[in-house]
């Protein structure tokens, strides 16, 4: 899943969760500075950016990108063991991670999270109280490049009403299993 942000993916996810208690969720690692609250191995695994680059060199990861200034990559091993387990996995990534994923993996589903409108992403980014003015203002930027690439995504998701939205991505999940593939 990937969408602009504060457009609101982890509260959907979380909602989710729920909702579908045998998802999985992979840990992204980042160079980002923890927010307040956010717990090391839970929400990210934070790394500095020595430990990032050894573990790109290392091939740890599925994929990575920069974005806004950090790097965030999709720890490779843990995706790896989940889906020979046979359960499947959800990944909260940025556009260019997702298509990375794509070129690996182009049976997997490409959901795309979409706010209301530009304004509505705004007030949520602001209303959440943990970016500065400068990185509010460039994540703006890159939401506009990002929305930019939906169309390499199966289906858009619009978070109007969180709700509503899970709904949506609860039902596209389930059809996703019914599905015959040819
Ligand atoms: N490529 C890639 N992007 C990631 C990964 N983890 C998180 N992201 C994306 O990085 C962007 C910034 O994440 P974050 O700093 O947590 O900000 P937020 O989206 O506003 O909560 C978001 O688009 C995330 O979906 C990852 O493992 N790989
Ligand atoms: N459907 C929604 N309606 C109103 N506010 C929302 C909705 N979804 C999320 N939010 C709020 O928007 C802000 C950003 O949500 P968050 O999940 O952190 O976004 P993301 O993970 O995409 O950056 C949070 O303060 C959250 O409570």
């Amino acid at each position: 899943m990937s969408g602009p942000s504060g457009v609101g993916k982890g509260t959907v996810c979380s909602a989710l969760r729920g909702k579908l208690p045998d998802l999985v969720y992979s840990v992204s690692a980042t160079t980002r500075s923890p927010r307040q609250g956010e717990v090391n191995g839970v929400n990210y695994f934070f790394k500095t950016r020595d430990e990032f680059l050894d573990m790109m060199q290392n091939d740890q990861l599925l994929e990575y990108a920069e974005y806004v200034g950090n790097y965030y990559g999709t720890p490779r091993d843990f995706v790896e063991k989940t889906l020979e387990s046979g359960n499947d996995i959800i990944l909260e990534i940025e556009v260019q991670g997702a298509l990375q994923v794509k070129q690996k993996f182009p049976e997997g589903v490409f959901i795309f999270l979409l706010p209301p409108s530009l304004d509505e992403l705004k007030d949520r980014i602001i209303g959440r109280g943990t970016e500065n003015q400068a990185t509010i203002d460039h994540r703006m930027t890159v939401a506009v490049d990002e929305i930019n690439l939906m169309q390499h995504y199966d289906y858009a998701v619009v978070n109007d009403q969180i709700d509503c939205a899970c709904k949506r991505i609860e039902s596209i999940i389930i059809a996703e299993h019914c599905k015959i593939k040819q």
